[in-house]
């Protein structure tokens, strides 16, 4: 069972198509990274995966079921949205922020338990805010605050992670940090050994070569390209969807583009 599909999608908003009709399908131990230039849709489209918003054309369906036929609460333990930005009105410890993420698990009385805050000290320590836990997150900088965003949503721990932008305002370190650990994850290497998916907006084209399983390129006039990695990932497409020449080099197995 495909963790995310959709058939024939194809997106609008208002007089202009962002997209025209395309399918994909993402199953567990998978990473899908959408990519393409400012305002091609990326987050329409992502928004449209995470099922809040319908689809112009064509259907999504998560575990095999289209959103409508998902009650909420279900839905949350099964999938989970990273947005772009995390906007913070009032303060609050970092240990309250990333215990959100528990409540689609939380019994009838909405309490945590000491193993909901175990999952929430564990998810903190894996993106290295151990120590972190009574900051007021009014205080943290971009990159913590970043971090917080992430452990919050593996704190929710859903099957399948749908990420906008993930590495905003991280570093290099924890820019490969964070998308190692996403790998990890989605091969099964979490405690409970369950095998994941990601659906990952990224900028940097090299590291989705790196991390991507499949690509999902949006030229911004409507064109996109959907499939395995290398067939998405070649100069030409991705030269003509940034409007600036890329060139394709390997060394040491690794591929890596670089501007002209
Ligand atoms: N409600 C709306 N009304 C009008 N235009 C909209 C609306 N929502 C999005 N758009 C437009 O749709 C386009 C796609 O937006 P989207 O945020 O999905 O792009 P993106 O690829 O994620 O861009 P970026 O890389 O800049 O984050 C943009 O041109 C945006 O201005």
């Amino acid at each position: 069972m495909p963790l995310l599909e959709a058939d024939g999608l194809a997106l609008r908003v208002g007089e202009r198509w962002l997209c025209c009709e395309f399918s994909l399908n993402l199953a567990a131990g998978e990473c899908l990274a959408l990519l393409g230039p400012n305002g091609a849709g990326k987050t329409t489209l992502l928004h449209t995966l995470a099922g809040l918003r319908g689809p112009d054309v064509g259907q999504v369906r998560i575990g095999g079921r289209p959103y409508a036929a998902w009650p909420a609460l279900e839905a949350a333990r099964f999938r989970g949205l990273l947005p772009q930005q995390q906007p913070d009105h009032f303060a609050a410890t970092v240990l309250e922020t990333v215990l959100i993420g528990r409540h689609p698990h939380l019994g009838r009385w909405g309490w945590e338990t000491g193993e909901d805050e175990a999952v929430v000290r564990r998810a903190l320590a894996d993106v290295g805010l151990q120590g972190f836990e009574a900051r007021d997150v009014l205080t943290l900088s971009g990159g913590e605050r970043q971090r917080v965003a992430i452990a919050t949503l593996l704190a929710q721990a859903p099957r399948l992670f749908l990420l906008d932008e993930p590495l905003n305002h991280l570093d290099l370190h924890y820019q490969i940090a964070t998308l190692e650990l996403f790998r990890h994850i989605v091969r099964g290497g979490d405690r409970d050994g369950v095998r994941r998916g990601a659906v990952l907006v990224l900028h940097d084209i090299n590291l989705a070569a790196r991390y991507a399983d499949h690509v999902i390129l949006l030229d911004g006039r409507g064109g996109v390209v959907a499939g395995e990695r290398d067939s998405v990932m070649r100069p030409e497409l991705l030269s003509q969807a940034f409007g600036h020449p890329l060139r394709r080099f390997e060394h040491e197995g690794r591929v890596v583009f670089v501007p002209d």
